[in-house]
């Protein structure tokens, strides 16, 4: 077979460059309704886009407004007002609920140094602009989305917001201070502060701060526990108080991304008499809650603490008047008969109510496919409203007043953004999208889900049923395997640059969701933990053998890709197949359990995948410490000799998979004398996200990948 694979460089990086001019979608908000002159009724839709900027190397915001003119029921009429505008310093900004102003943290380079302002905007003025480093109530504000908010009263007099707390500056021993400094003691300068992992790396201790609008006065909110740390807040109802979600950070911190099974509660902190009260029960994990438009319930997610990181989670709902807790949806063990496969998310979007309060809409994976769930709060009743349209993803960004605002992508379509209205309770009706900005679908790229069903010596007999590995493959001419990681998440049926540039040089992949990942039940996931390097590592062995006796491609020219866990598997797969794999690419790979259990932020993850239960007083065993080397890809290197196998990682500033396991495997492949290529991207975490580090990637590996299965 004559390969018809794109190998120039210069064409490679002249598609890449094309393809990453999609921007994507990463906030919607609807504004209040307005009626004109005529009596049509009217809302603006502010939108915020994300895209990469190759010449200034970095990741550039943007916003732009629609209008959409309704009846309540549907959209009469929608169009963009105005053109994009790039956003600059923005940390979070939130209009108020009338719509009439607007508050803006902004952060700004003054004089070579970092400040923080509060910024408060009403009509085409900037009434307020506070100087919150100058203030030094606390530290720098939180703009993440794990502890972050930026949330107005009711009232719209205050604002709620997440800092760091405030820290004395630390000097040496030999400072000499005069009486009156204040200041720590002497001697605290290089204490060492525990943060929540990666991503989060400068935040370790966050506190609740209010600002009284009228007053410019910044208080940090007292009669948090000691023990507790806070963030997703948000005023109670008549803003009597905060609702938040608590960490518990002793007896220390663990990384908290990709990591929602941290033992965490719902509580409410009475602003008057600084009371605190623990609303949900303190033995789970709780994320996300979102108060109904009539301030009556809560709606939050739930799941069991450590075991997998990522699982089906809980829809609970607390009944602010009557103090009860229900289970809206409960965990779902196996995809039902009418598809629904459970709830697996760790955030909901930020508004996620219908107008009557009855009624949540949430978007999750469902199998291989991101669908928009419907639930009834009070039957707990769980409808698809996007399982029957066409394939791809859908994303909800937001809803008010039954409108609601989503983006839809697919691997050969770049996202676009969509509105529709929620069909009335009861009502079986389809729902009408509207498109507000479309996108091109990407010709010569074609893609399919596929099914696969474990052979039976390969069945897990614990969780036998229904549980396969899905995956979607371009049908082109040579077989790139990408795996998903986690190994508790999954990768949906959405637009990917990194996949669509390789389709269209000529590459057909395959992206394995093997079992345990996320989106097809409770079981599948709960079938993996301690059989992480056999289970995961055939499933995809046998994915790939089945895409091959189709015959489309050809045998000799497969390469496998993964990151992270799916690096760990792509390095099983070379060291337990040494003849099968002619290229693997590995960023930041999980490489040996055992080495890594001590440097990870996330050490019950190792525990865990290797079978056991964590806890955070267990302590190193020897026994345990065997069975984590044995399910290590490290175990099977000295196979990896006998494959004319190349081998290419990534790494980085990372906190998840410290780069040493990189350089473990990377030294004992030079030994074996295996090619082998080591990528260093400094100031990059886990993700190795950042625009070049991404883009200088992304040509490595499709270049590595042409030159090693010799195209
Ligand atoms: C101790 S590292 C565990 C692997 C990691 N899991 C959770 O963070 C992983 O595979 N991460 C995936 C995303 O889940 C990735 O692509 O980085």
């Amino acid at each position: 077979m004559e390969s018809q694979v794109m190998t120039n460089p210069e064409d490679i990086s002249k598609l890449y460059r094309e393809l990453s001019l999609f921007p994507s979608l990463t906030r919607a908000d609807v504004g209040p309704v307005i009626t004109s002159q005529y009596g049509g009724k009217y809302s603006n839709i502010y939108t915020e886009w994300s895209q990469r900027d190759l010449e200034r190397n970095e990741n550039v915001k943007f916003c732009r407004q629609y209008i959409v003119f309704h009846d309540d029921k549907s959209v009469v009429y929608s169009g963009p007002s105005g053109n994009c505008t790039e956003i600059k310093g923005e940390l979070l900004s939130k209009d108020s609920p009338s719509g009439d102003m607007k508050a803006v943290v902004r952060e700004s380079i003054i004089k070579g140094e970092d400040k923080q302002f509060l910024e408060i905007w009403s009509k085409n003025i900037k009434v307020k602009s506070i100087n919150l480093t100058a203030l030094k109530k606390h530290g720098k504000v939180y703009e993440d989305d794990q502890f972050g908010c930026l949330v107005w009263s009711h009232s719209e007099t205050h604002l709620l917001y997440v800092a760091e707390r405030k820290r004395l500056k630390a000097e040496s021993f030999f400072q000499v201070w005069s009486s009156k400094h204040t200041h720590t003691p002497n001697g605290e300068q290089f204490v060492f502060y525990e943060d929540w992992g990666e991503t989060l790396v400068s935040k370790s201790s966050p506190v609740l701060c209010v600002l009284d609008i009228e007053g410019s006065n910044v208080s940090v909110l007292e009669g948090v526990p000691d023990n507790i740390s806070p963030g997703q807040a948000f005023w109670a109802p008549s803003d009597t108080g905060v609702v938040f979600v608590g960490w518990w950070h002793e007896p220390f911190r663990l990384g908290l991304k990709y990591s929602p099974n941290r033992r965490s509660s719902l509580f409410y902190v009475d602003l008057t008499g600084g009371q605190c009260e623990q609303l949900s029960s303190g033995s789970s994990a709780v994320c996300s809650p979102k108060l109904s438009p009539d301030q009556c319930r809560i709606i939050y997610l739930e799941c069991a603490v450590y075991g997998p990181h990522q699982q089906c989670s809980r829809l609970c709902m607390y009944d602010w008047y009557t103090k009860r807790t229900s289970v809206v949806v409960d965990v779902v063990k196996r995809p039902r008969e009418d598809g629904f496969a459970g709830i697996y998310s760790s955030s909901l979007s930020p508004l996620c109510w219908s107008a009557d309060s009855q009624r949540i809409l949430v978007s999750c994976p469902q199998g291989s496919r991101k669908d928009l769930l419907l639930v009834e709060t009070t039957t707990g009743s769980v409808t698809s409203l996007t399982s029957k349209s066409p394939g791809g993803s859908w994303s909800l960004l937001t809803i008010e007043r039954n409108l609601m605002v989503v983006s839809w992508s697919s691997p050969n379509c770049p996202p676009s953004l969509r509105v529709g209205f929620l069909p009335l309770g009861g009502s079986r009706e389809e729902v009408d999208w509207v498109v507000l900005e479309d996108s091109q679908t990407q010709p010569d790229i074609d893609w399919q889900i596929l099914n696969f069903t474990p052979p039976p010596e390969q069945d897990n007999s614990q969780y036998r049923k229904n549980i396969h590995s899905d995956s979607w493959t371009f049908s082109l001419y040579l077989l790139c395997l990408s795996l998903s990681g986690g190994p508790h998440s999954v990768i949906v049926a959405d637009w990917l640059l990194s996949s669509s540039v390789l389709c269209r040089m000529g590459f057909a992949i395959l992206l394995v969701n093997y079992r345990g990942s996320i989106g097809y039940g409770q079981d599948s996931i709960s079938s993996l933990p301690g059989n992480v390097g056999t289970q995961d590592v055939k499933d995809v062995q046998f994915a790939v053998e089945s895409v091959l006796r189709g015959g489309a491609f050809d045998e000799q020219k497969v390469a496998v890709a993964g990151g992270s866990h799916g690096g760990f598997v792509a390095c099983h797969l070379i060291g337990q197949y040494p003849e099968f794999y002619k290229a693997c690419v590995a960023r930041n790979p999980v490489i040996n359990l055992a080495s890594m259990i001590g440097s990870t932020d996330i050490p019950d993850w190792c525990m865990v995948e290797a079978g056991y239960n964590y806890s955070t007083d267990c302590l190193p065993d020897p026994a345990v410490w065997e069975q984590m080397l044995n399910k290590s890809p490290i175990k099977h290197v000295k196979q990896v000799k006998k494959a004319l196998l190349s081998l290419y990682h990534c790494f980085s500033d990372d906190k998840r998979v410290p780069p040493k396991q990189g350089i473990e495997y990377y030294r004992a492949l030079k030994a074996l004398q295996v090619p082998v290529r080591l990528l260093w991207y400094p100031g990059n975490n886990h993700s190795l996200s950042k625009v070049d580090a991404e883009s200088d990637g992304f040509m490595n590996i499709a270049l590595w990948m042409t030159q090693h299965l010799s195209l």
